[in-house]
C-alpha cells in the first residue's frame, strides 16, 4: 500500500512502488468475464463493523463498497453497484490517515524532535504502528489495527529455505531486502532505547525485529503516495506514506487503472475509475505496471495474468 495507485515509491530506497500512481489517468478493466468471481460478504464480522463505526466517527460514511472474500485474490472490497468510468470509487477524509503527522502529533512526537539524528518518516511511521498495537484496547487506532493482517508473504517474511527456492534475480532482491530490513532495525534500536520512559515493559521486548518486520511491511504493501512537506523534526528522505483504513483493502489488478491522490480542496484522498465495474464484483486498482518479481517482493503476490510479466535472463 501503498497501494499504489500507484501507490509510492518504495521504502526499500531503490525501486518505485506500487502504491496509487495519481499521474497516470485512469483503469482499464480487461473485460474478461471469467475473470471476476463473486465475493462473499464480510461485512457482518465484528472487525469490520467496528472499523465501520470508527470511520463514520472521523466523518467517512460508504455504503457501496463492501469487504469481501474472493478466490484467487482473497479479501478486498465489491460493489454493491455498477460503477461508471469517471467515477469517485472512494474518498477518505484527512481525518482517517496516518501519516507522519499523525505521528508526530501523537506522544511520540516530543521523543522523535529530540532524537538526534533526525528519525526517517518511515521509522516515525513504523514506531507509531509497533507502539499503537502494543496498545492494545487503549489504541485509538485500534479498529483499523485488527483489520491489518497479522503476517505478510512478501520474501522478507519467508524462511531462508523457502526464498532458496526462488529464481536466481529474484531470491538475490529477496536477500537484499532481508539485509535492507534487518539494517533498519539494528540503526533504528537507538532511538526505540530512547521511548523507555513511555512503556513499563522493556523496550527491546516491544521494539523486537518482528515487531518492526510486521510494522514495515505494513507500510510497505499498504500505503497509499502522499507527499508531505520535509519537517525539521524527521529526516531529509521523502515523506510520502500514508496509511488509508479501508482503502488500502483494494486489491491490484494489472488491467485497470484509476485516478487517485489526495484532494487538497476537499481534504479526501481520493480514488476514481476510469472504466465501469459491475455490480457484485471486486473493484480493483493498479498498484503499478510491475512484474511478476516485483509484485512478489514488495507486496507478496502474483497476480494470476500479468501483462507486465517478464523473464530475467542472465548475460551469460
Ligand atoms: C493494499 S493490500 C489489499 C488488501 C488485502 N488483500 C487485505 O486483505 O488486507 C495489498 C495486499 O493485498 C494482497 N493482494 C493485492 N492484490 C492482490 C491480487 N490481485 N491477488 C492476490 N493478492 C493480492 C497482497 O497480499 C498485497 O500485499
Amino acid at each position: 500500500m501503498m497501494l499504489r495507485i500507484i501507490l509510492r515509491p518504495s521504502s526499500s530506497g531503490s525501486r518505485s512502488l506500487g502504491r496509487c500512481r495519481p499521474e497516470k489517468p485512469l483503469w482499464r478493466r480487461s473485460g474478461d468475464a471469467k475473470e471476476l468471481q463473486a465475493g462473499m460478504n464480510e461485512s457482518y464480522k465484528p472487525e469490520f463493523i467496528e472499523l465501520k463505526k470508527w470511520l463514520k466517527d472521523r466523518k467517512f460514511e460508504d455504503a457501496n463498497l463492501i469487504p469481501a472474500r474472493f478466490p484467487g485474490t482473497g479479501r478486498g472490497l465489491m460493489s454493491k453497484t455498477s460503477l461508471q468510468a469517471g467515477q469517485m470509487i472512494i474518498s477518505l477524509p484527512e481525518s482517517c490517515l496516518l501519516t507522519t503527522d499523525t505521528v508526530i502529533r501523537s506522544y511520540l512526537g516530543a521523543y522523535i524532535a529530540k532524537w538526534q539524528p533526525p528519525p526517517s518518516p518511515l521509522l516515525a511511521l513504523c514506531a507509531f504502528l509497533v507502539s499503537e498495537k502494543h496498545a492494545g484496547n487503549q489504541s485509538p487506532w485500534k479498529p483499523y489495527l485488527e483489520v491489518l493482517p497479522e503476517a505478510y508473504t512478501c520474501p522478507v517474511c519467508l524462511e531462508p529455505e523457502v526464498v532458496n527456492l526462488l529464481p536466481r534475480p529474484l531470491k538475490a532482491k529477496a536477500r537484499e531486502q532481508r539485509t535492507h530490513v534487518r539494517e533498519f532495525f539494528t540503526s533504528s534500536r537507538g532511538f526505540f532505547s530512547s521511548l523507555q520512559p513511555l512503556f513499563s515493559q522493556a523496550v527491546e521486548s516491544i521494539f523486537s525485529h518482528s515487531a518492526l518486520l510486521w510494522a514495515w511491511c505494513t507500510v510497505n504493501t499498504r500505503a497509499v503516495y502522499m507527499k508531505r512537506p520535509p519537517r525539521p523534526c524527521l529526516s531529509a528522505e521523502p515523506d510520502t506514506y500514508a496509511l488509508a483504513p479501508y482503502l488500502d483493502l483494494l486489491n491490484h489488478s494489472p488491467r485497470v487503472q484509476v485516478k487517485a491522490a489526495f484532494n487538497e480542496e476537499t481534504r479526501c484522498y481520493e480514488i476514481r475509475t476510469a472504466t465501469s465495474c459491475r455490480k457484485h464484483e471486486e473493484v480493483f486498482i493498479c498498484y503499478g505496471p510491475h512484474d511478476n518479481h516485483r509484485l512478489l517482493l514488495e507486496y507478496g503476490f502474483v497476480p494470476v495474468r500479468n501483462p507486465h510479466a517478464c523473464v530475467y535472463v542472465s548475460e551469460g
